[in-house]
This record gives structure tokens, sequence and C-alpha cells, in this order.
């Protein structure tokens, strides 16, 4: 177990949804767990008028995010986390000094024995982000004379290459690069770690994972849920920008990655900004004719309820040709992966919530059974992101009886199996890490501008090509009806949950 030190965390922000839904929780699962140190505070700081006592009430007594998990303690437990924690409201401060600000940290500090490391949290709208960074220089509040200073950036990091590299450029000014843990909660996630000990603690997958037997790689994301109440941010952002250039790229990027030479933050990062690096920069004509599908969800009705389609959402423009649906097909440009396509799809509005990466093998080079039928792409290796997480592998068994009838099998194996495993949600597991000083799952500042690298073009030529077709697909259903036009009529999407073929037990030579 890794040491925690003394330690402050400061979160820009406090007042906002994601400090409410996503921090305080984590923080308490890791107070209730006992992994927070023994001297340590949160001081929460926005514009919003409220003290320590409102703050309080508002992200614990009454929060509806900490119902479920307060239940099973005492007063006295949740009040022991309660109290840990602080406001100062910071008036219209974000962009002034930080006098107060600094006058009310050394406060905390003394009196709650932190020592001077301190955690800045920027959970404020990204365009505060490098305001504060300055801010925080300007009251010498990152100087680490006496005691580290971290930064933790939320999503998203820039709106493009350009902003992404201009962002970084402001950071860097203020704090160094090990010092700003840019946050991808996706990485966070248990199953997403899981990829690298599938790949490289095992010696049987790792020999296939190249182009000589894997013939394409699938990942798919899939939400049920539409936009909610941010349809403000997300009109702006868009599938691509939301979920494709940060949480799916790294997803690709431990899947594409070649071994490192060991398991410490950089080793693995530089071995991603390799896997990014080599993904294959689409033309225009890429993007137009072959590549790429985009839509948006339209009105339906799911499960007897009307559904509202994008356009009609509240905080979305009318008009908006913002994508809720993004499907690209790409190629990795080294020698592991040569030839071999990746087709990676994120929605909102689909039939279910799940994520998924599936390895599909090529048949065998030589087919014995072909006369029987032998379905020819059965082997599969499905990783389980969420729901259910886990893995299954598909294979072709001998049906007992004369001759060879060829049934399709499954290895499936679940994470709920572990039953003794407490899995730690990924807000939980991001911010123990930053406090005990691992990198390892945060993304660094050339892996996020290669990624941007990647998506830039199709984003360019989506708002300003010619003829971008943006197609519609009724809220509840598997996206746009041409959406497997991307296999060139040698596959098709795997849905999670609803391919007959892909069900345990279906026989391909009935
Ligand atoms: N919510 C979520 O699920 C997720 C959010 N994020 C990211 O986290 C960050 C925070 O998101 P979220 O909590 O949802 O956003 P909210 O809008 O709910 O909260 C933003 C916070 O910043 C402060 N703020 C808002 N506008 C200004 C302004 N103009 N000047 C100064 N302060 C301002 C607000 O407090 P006050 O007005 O009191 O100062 C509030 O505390 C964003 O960058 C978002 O992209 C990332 C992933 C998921
Ligand atoms: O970052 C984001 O992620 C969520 C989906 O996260 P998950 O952990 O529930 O899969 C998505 O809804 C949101 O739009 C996006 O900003």
């Amino acid at each position: 177990m890794k040491k925690t030190e003394n330690q402050m965390l400061v979160i820009f922000g406090a007042s906002g949804d994601l400090t409410a839904r996503k921090l305080i929780p984590a923080l308490f699962n890791l107070y209730v767990a006992n992994h927070l140190p023994k001297n340590f505070v949160v001081l929460g700081v926005s514009r919003s008028e409220l003290t320590d006592k409102t703050f309080r009430d508002r992200v614990v007594y009454e929060s509806d995010y900490l119902k479920e998990k307060t239940k099973k303690l005492g007063k006295d437990e949740i009040k022991g986390f309660a109290d840990k924690l602080f406001y100062e409201d910071l008036g219209n401060s974000y962009d002034t000094d930080y006098k107060s600000l600094r006058k009310r940290v050394e406060e905390l500090k003394t009196a709650h024995e932190t020592s001077g490391n301190i955690i800045y949290y920027l959970s404020t709208p990204p365009t505060l982000y490098e305001t504060v960074a300055h801010n925080l220089a300007d009251a010498g509040m990152n100087t680490q004379k006496n005691g580290w200073k971290r930064l933790i950036v939320e999503k998203p990091f820039g709106y493009s290459l350009e902003t992404a590299k201009k962002l970084n450029k402001g950071l860097h000014q203020y704090f160094t690069e090990p010092q700003i843990y840019r946050i991808d909660h996706y990485l966070g996630k248990e199953t997403v770690q899981n990829l690298l000990v599938t790949r490289f603690a095992n010696s049987i997958f790792e020999p296939l994972w190249n182009r000589n037997y894997i013939e394409h790689v699938e990942i798919t994301n899939a939400e049920s849920v539409g936009v909610e109440k941010r349809g403000g941010y997300y009109d702006k952002s868009g599938a691509l920008r939301d979920m494709f250039q940060n949480h799916l790229l790294q997803i690709v990027s431990l899947v594409v990655m070649e071994p490192p030479i060991g398991a410490e933050a950089e080793e693995i990062r530089n071995e991603k900004v390799k896997a990014l690096k080599s993904l294959r920069v689409m033309t225009d004509e890429k993007v137009l004719f072959e590549n790429t599908i985009r839509a948006q969800y339209v009105e339906s009705v799911v499960n007897g309820e009307k559904v509202k389609g994008y356009r009609e959402e509240d905080g979305v423009d009318p008009n908006s040709t913002t994508e809720t649906y993004a499907a690209i097909k790409f190629y990795v440009d080294n020698w592991r992966w040569h030839g071999v396509p990746f087709y990676v799809r994120t929605a909102k509005r689909m039939p279910t919530k799940a994520t998924e990466v599936v390895i599909h093998f090529k048949e065998p080079h030589h087919q014995i059974f072909n006369e029987q039928g032998m379905h020819r792409k059965d082997n599969k290796l499905i990783i389980r992101i969420q729901p259910d997480e886990g893995i299954l592998i598909k294979f072709g068994v001998k049906v007992p009886g004369q001759g060879f009838r060829v049934e399709r099998a499954n290895l499936d194996f679940y994470y709920s199996s572990l039953a003794e495993t407490y899995v730690m949600e990924a807000y939980e597991r991001l911010l123990l890490d930053a406090m005990q000083g691992d990198a390892t799952l945060y993304a660094r500042a050339d892996e996020v501008e290669a990624a941007w690298e990647f998506v830039d073009p199709i984003l360019n030529y989506w708002q300003n090509g010619k003829d971008v077709r943006m197609y519609g697909y009724a809220a509840g259903v598997w996206g746009p009806e041409n959406a497997d036009d991307l296999f060139d009529g040698k596959g098709f999407w795997r849905n999670p949950g609803e391919n007959l073929a892909d069900d345990p037990g279906y026989c391909v030579i009935c």
C-alpha cells in the first residue's frame, strides 16, 4: 500500500455539479475505507455565497448523491467526514487576487496540521483553468518550498489541437508537467486498467495481438440517456469531443500500445503517446466518403415513453449540427497493426448503456470444416468495460456426435465473481492516486495533443467541409441505418447484448 501524506485538497468550482455528484462521494468512500491521511481537509472554493456549514449541508447532509452511502453509517462517522470540509467564498475574484484565499489556506493548514502539501482541483468551466493557475502563482500558492503542490485539471482539455496546446502552454507557465494531473475518468475504471493486465500479464493473448491474427478491432460506447441537463455544454462539444477524443482514444491507446518496459507512469505514458501518434490522420476525402458517420437522435418512443429529439433538448440550438452519434473507422500506421481496421463508435440515446472492446480474430488459415458451414469469424475476445464488467472469449467446439458439427462456446469471466474485492469508483481511484503522486492514470500533455492531432481534421471537415451528412436515428435504436457502411460489406457492428449470433450457445450450423 502506497503512503498518502497529510495534505489539503482545494476544489475550485465547489458549488458545481461535479463536486457534489462525483468528488465529494469519492472522498466520502475514501474516508469510509480509511484511505484519507490522518490530517486532511477539503477547502471548497467558488463564487456562491456559502459558509462551511451551508457547504457541508449541500454536499453531505442534504446531498442526494450521499444518501445511500450515509445510510449505513452513524451520525458521528458522517460528522467526522463533514468536519473535514470547509468553504471559501471568492466573491467575484476568480480573476482578481487570491490574498484572502491564501490566508484561509494558511489558517487551515496550521489548525489541522495538513502540512504544505496541496492539491488544487480545477472543476470550474474550462475557460477559467488558466486564470486560476495564474492567480495561484500570483499569490505564491504554487511554490513547492514547504510541501508539494499538484493541479488536477478536469475535462474538456481544449476544444481543438490549437486550444489544447495553448492550455498546456498556459498551465506550464505556473506548474511543471509532473505537477499537472489531467483527469480522464475512464482511466479510473478497473476494466480499462485491466486491458493492460490482460495484455501484458498473460502469455496467451500477446502473441496473437497483431495484424497476423487480428482481423479488426471494434469499440462501442453506448449510453441510453440523452444530453440530460447538459444541453448547453454538449451542443458546443458533440460526441467526438465529449467521448471520443478523450475516453475512447485512451482505450484505443491501451489496445494499440507496445509493451512498456515497466509499469511506471512514464513508461506506460511513453508507449501510449507512441500509439496515439501512429493513428493515421485522415484526409478530407476519407472523412467524407469512407471513414466517418455522424448523426443526431430524433424524437421517438422508448419503452412506451415519448423521448425528445436532440434539437428539442433544453440548451440545444433548434438548428444544431452537433453530433450525438459518431462512428469512426481508422488505421494504425505501425508494424504491429498495419492493415487492421479499427471501428469505434460512441452515442447517446442508444438502446442500452454499454462499453466494450471486441477483438475479432482472423479465421483459421486452413479451414477444414468448410463443408459443414463452420462460421468463419467466431474467435472473439470481448472486454466488457461496463456493465457486467468482465472478459468473454468466444470459440468453436465440436457438438458431440457423428461428424464435425461446430458450435460456439463461451469462456466468460465476471469481475463480480471476485466477491471479496472492493472495486473503487473511478473518481475515488483517481483522487487517491493523485494524493499519492501517482500519475499513471492521468493523461500527459503530449498524449492529449496527440489525440487532438487525430481528431482535429475530422472535426474541421465536419464543421467546414462540403456535403457532410448529418444522419438521424430514432432515440432508442443503435444509430443510423447506414452505420454498417463503414464495414464495406465485410461486417457489421456488434450491438452489446443483442446479436443473436453472439448469444451463448448459439448454434452456427443448425
Ligand atoms: N458534471 C459532470 O458530470 C462533469 C463535469 N466535468 C467538468 O468539470 C467542470 C465542472 O463541471 P460542473 O460541476 O458540471 O459545472 P457547473 O456549472 O455545475 O459548476 C461549475 C463551477 O464553477 C463555478 N463557475 C461557473 N461559472 C463561472 C464563471 N463564469 N466564473 C467563475 N466561476 C464560475 C460555479 O460556481 P460559482 O458560480 O458559485 O462560482 C461552479 O462551482 C467542467 O469543466 C466540466 O466540463 C467533467 C466531467 C463530468
Ligand atoms: O465524460 C463523460 O462521460 C459520461 C459517461 O461516463 P460513464 O462513466 O457513465 O460511461 C458522459 O455521459 C458524458 O457526456 C461525458 O461528458
